[in-house]
């Protein structure tokens, strides 16, 4: 993600994301809610981005495929905690532009 001054990679999240509907635009909301609290726009959508993401890397470990992980990217995102999130966050300032 950049902001044209900065690049920061995200590693979290699965590709089996992409067969759930709505994996896609939930993070729009996060990322709202991101920015509600953050000044920094780039930080605010990176971790919105990482939350989506570290949520879908801690559902996937639980579903047989995308319709199980449909309920548990809902059920993991409703119960996700701070330990969670920072034993799980995989994201890096990789640049200044
Ligand atoms: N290669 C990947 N590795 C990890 N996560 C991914 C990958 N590709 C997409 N994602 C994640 O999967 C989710 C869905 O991405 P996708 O590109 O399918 O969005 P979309 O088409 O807008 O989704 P929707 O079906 O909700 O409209 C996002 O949270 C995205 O970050
Ligand atoms: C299918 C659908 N309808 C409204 S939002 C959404 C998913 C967008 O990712």
């Amino acid at each position: 993600m950049t902001d044209g001054y900065q690049v920061i990679e995200n590693h979290n999240g699965h590709i089996m994301m992409t067969k759930v509907t709505g994996s896609g635009c939930s993070p729009t909301a996060i990322t709202a809610a991101c920015l509600a609290v953050e000044t920094n726009n780039l930080a605010a959508s990176a971790h919105a981005m990482a939350l989506i993401g570290i949520a879908g890397d801690i559902a996937t470990q639980h579903a047989k495929g995308p319709g199980s992980l449909q309920m548990a990217l809902l059920d993991t995102l409703y119960l996700l905690n701070e330990d969670q999130i920072i034993n799980h966050a995989n994201i890096q300032l990789k640049e200044e532009l």
